[in-house]
């Protein structure tokens, strides 16, 4: 240390600290007692603290004294001297976890890094690195404190952060591995407002400089290190005022390394840009200008790599992280005997830096904190730090109000562009993912169409014909007379049945056929009486006068298996209208009217869908629909869970991506793929497997279509709301059922419970459902309430999932 110089220590106050004049004239009294001890002060570093060092020649004393004067007289207000700073943070209290089992990870915490530096952030892993720099660049909200970032509040209208003033490389890959080099710079390129052009010339210099193979290779493709080379050569790419970096040289090798190193130290030399990386190679900070080591919420000092060596005898910074990390165990705090310590055994080289001159113009100096506070050496510029600063504007008060039209600008060109084209890009590079995805609800109407709704045929009846033994015939015998011919009706009957595609099997005794159907190897048993036929006959001619045991050997016995409650019915069904034709057949016959053997009932045409109705046709728009919507939720969700879990869309939002155009560049993207399923849904549906469709096609492409809008934005809820794969599939599974139960499709809706049934009508398929109902089925046009109120609540449901969706992305922060 130059002996020509004294030192003394001074602690200046921001503005609107408890500061009083009987402070300063304290504090002033205390400075010159240690000037005149001789002391070689300390530059202050500990827990909560602030302090300034200033060396002053000795000859220019007086002017010293008189800058010094100034400097408590008039300072600039606080907040215009944190607008000064790259980055200044004040009291940042975070905490994770609830309120019973907090988690503090920032525990009022102050920062500052002054514009033109290099500030390496060091702490052990889990201290809170990352989520520290995640509420820098407005991505996470801190419970308590301040954060000023290039001037501006981050996320507050004007300050440009999130935006292109940052370049933020996260701690994940954050790259999509189906992008070759080129496209993913030209990708955050365009993000960032660059040409293409201006793109290709910066990525000849990106792929030197950090060793990275031809433009043309995919990423996936690139080795651990390259990857993550190609991360930081992302937020490289637009020379970003603020460069904040999470890990930039794990997986590099030492002198890539040092290459990386020495492109920062370059970058920040014009003094417009600033860096802040992160790191667990401790010693490779030393080529910082200021490092902050981060332990228990807190900084543990904040000051120059060379100094902290000096301050602490050190021999290496890992040495300094130790002693200050017992400093701190031992629960010390400033003003005891650990600052004392420092004092006197510490020595402090004089700082030549430019930038801590206190002339009124220069004076950024701030010593953060009211008393009792952190320290942030925020004074303490990097020797390297050139003093002429040209620094850019620096944006609008944060309550400066916005113009109206500005609430209506949701999307800005450039991003949604870069967006759109990412996402065709990526669909591109998943061509057969894509075919997949478009080609499934092909295959599930096929499968629909060839499963459900057509009758159940070969259902098997056991039968036992006592009759066959009074005519002397074996129990398999069943011979058939036509004709106005009375024998053996019983066989008659029998093929009436077979007719019906039903299975008639022949036993030789009662038990054997009941047995059948106790076994579940028959569906019914039919038991016929040893005298059917005369009995039969006498029922219908002496209709006055018959007998009971004549009326009961006229009769079926029959015993069904009801436990399928499809096959029953339809059994139930082929029975009877076997009897009646067989009846009318044998009545035609006889040269009387058949119409005598029907229920005097006069079935006319239906007005709307047919005399015998399939399941097809009811299930038919509810699955179409179901298939729509839920293909779209997959398609949506799948795709915002895939940024975020990569860690992409973190790096777009910091880059000044919204969350809206994100969503809208989706909506874009997948709006396309949905109106391809769309098209091959409803081609196979109604021109290939004929489906029954009485009314406009144009409608029923419309309200599927808005359908699968509905299932987009429902998918954004989910993909918003959940943060895993996990939970979005548990959601939407769990979604799944309810709304397919409920909406009609299986049961309709008039045989639900009471409360169901108003429930059901809120759910989104219902109401369109029944609306795709009445346009196939009825006809219907759009004028009818029945077939609007369906486009209407799918719209609704539309706005809801949408304002849903954007308000998650909004609010949930961490
Ligand atoms: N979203 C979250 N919810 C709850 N806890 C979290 C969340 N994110 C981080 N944490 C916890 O906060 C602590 C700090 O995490 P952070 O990622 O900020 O540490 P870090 O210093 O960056 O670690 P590393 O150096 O290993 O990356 C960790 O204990 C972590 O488990």
């Amino acid at each position: 240390m130059n002996s020509n110089h004294f030192v003394f220590v001074s602690f200046q106050v921001n503005t609107y600290s408890r500061y009083s004049a009987e402070t300063t004239d304290k504090q002033n009294r205390k400075t010159m007692d240690v000037e005149s001890e001789g002391v070689q002060p300390v530059s202050g570093t500990g827990n909560g603290h602030s302090a300034t060092i200033t060396t002053i020649d000795t000859d220019d004393t007086h002017q010293e004294l008189a800058a010094r004067r100034r400097m408590f007289m008039s300072q600039p207000s606080t907040v215009a001297i944190r607008r000064q700073q790259a980055v200044c943070v004040r009291r940042a209290h975070k905490i994770y976890g609830t309120k019973k089992n907090p988690n503090v990870i920032l525990d009022g915490l102050n920062m500052t890094v002054q514009k033109g530096s290099i500030y390496g952030l060091l702490g052990a892993s889990g201290c809170g690195k990352t989520t520290l720099l995640s509420c820098i660049v407005g991505r996470r909200r801190l419970n308590s404190g301040e954060i000023w970032v290039l001037g501006g509040r981050p996320g507050s209208r004007g300050s440009g952060v999130p935006g292109p003033r940052i370049g933020y490389m996260p701690q994940e890959l954050a790259l999509y591995g189906e992008f070759t080099i080129r496209e993913t710079l030209i990708y955050f390129g365009w993000i960032c407002g660059m040409t293409a052009e201006q793109v290709d010339e910066k990525t000849d210099f990106l792929l030197k400089l950090l060793q990275l193979p031809n433009a043309s290779r995919f990423v996936k493709n690139l080795s651990g290190g390259q990857m993550r080379r190609m991360s930081l050569a992302a937020a490289l790419l637009h020379s970003p005022e603020l460069l904040i970096l999470d890990e930039p040289t794990v997986g590099v090798d030492p002198v890539l390394r040092q290459s990386i190193w020495d492109h920062l130290v370059e970058i920040v030399k014009n003094g417009n840009t600033t860096v802040i990386i992160t790191t667990h190679y401790i010693e490779e900070t030393r080529q910082a200008h200021v490092i902050g080591l981060m332990r228990g919420g807190k900084f543990l000092a904040e000051e120059s790599p060379a100094e902290l060596l000096a301050q602490y005898h050190a021999e290496s910074l890992e040495d300094v992280f130790l002693k200050l990390s017992v400093m701190q165990n031992m629960g010390k705090r400033r003003r005891s005997s650990i600052a004392q310590e420092v004092v006197e055994n510490i020595r402090v080289p004089a700082i030549s830096n430019p930038a801590l001159d206190l002339s009124p113009e220069e004076d950024h100096g701030e010593i953060s904190g009211e008393f009792g506070d952190n320290i942030s050496m925020s004074s303490r510029g990097p020797d390297s730090i050139t003093p002429e600063i040209q620094a850019p504007p620096l944006p609008p008060e944060e309550d400066t109000k916005a113009p109206f039209i500005e609430y209506f600008k949701f999307v800005k060109p450039n991003h949604m562009r870069a967006l759109i084209w990412k996402n065709f890009l990526w669909m591109w590079r998943n061509v057969g993912v894509m075919a997949f995805i478009i080609g499934l609800p092909v295959g599930q109407i096929i499968l629909f169409c060839w499963a459900i709704g057509h009758d159940p045929v070969g259902l098997r009846v056991a039968v036992t014909n006592h009759e066959l033994e009074m005519a002397n015939l074996s129990y398999a015998e069943c011979p058939t007379y036509t004709g106005c011919n009375y024998t053996l009706l019983s066989c008659r009957y029998l093929e009436n049945l077979k007719n019906r595609n039903v299975d008639v099997q022949m036993f030789e005794t009662e038990q054997e056929a009941l047995n059948q159907v106790s076994r579940g190897k028959a569906w019914a048993s039919m038991i016929f009486s040893h005298n059917y036929s005369e009995a039969l006959v006498e029922r219908s001619e002496n209709i006055r006068s018959v007998e009971e045991w004549t009326l009961d050997a006229a009769s079926v016995a029959v015993s069904m298996d009801m436990s399928n409650q499809q096959i029953g019915n339809l059994l139930y069904r082929d029975i009877q209208y076997a009897y009646f034709s067989f009846i009318e057949s044998i009545l035609s016959d006889c040269d009387v009217n058949p119409s005598n053997g029907r229920l005097p009932i006069q079935w006319h045409k239906p007005i709307y869908g047919d005399v015998s109705p399939n399941f097809t046709d009811f299930a038919a728009p509810g699955v179409i629909l179901t298939i729509i919507f839920f293909l779209s939720v997959a398609l949506t969700s799948g795709a915002m869970l895939i940024e975020r879990n990569e860690g992409i869309l973190e790096r777009c939002l910091v880059s000044g991506i919204t969350g809206v155009e994100i969503l809208f560049s989706h909506v874009t993207t997948q709006f396309l793929v949905m109106c391809g399923q769309t098209a091959l849904v409803i081609l196979f549906s109604f021109y290939v497997f004929d489906l029954t469709i009485h009314g406009e096609i144009f409608w029923v492409v419309m309200l599927t279509i808005l359908t699968g809008l509905c299932g987009m934005t429902f998918g954004f809820v989910v993909s918003c709301s959940c943060d895993n794969e996990r939970s979005a599939t548990y959601m939407a599974m769990g979604s799944f059922l309810p709304i397919v139960m409920l909406c009609g499709i299986i049961w309709p809706i008039e045989g639900m419970h009471p409360v169901v049934k108003i429930f059901s009508v809120f759910l989104p398929l219902t109401k369109s459902t029944e609306s795709l109902r009445s346009i196939l089925q009825r006809g219907w046009l759009i004028g009818n309430p029945n077939v609007w109120i369906g486009f209407a609540s799918t719209g609704i449901w539309i706005v809801i999932f949408l304002t849903i969706s954007i308000l998650l992305l909004k609010f949930k922060k961490g």
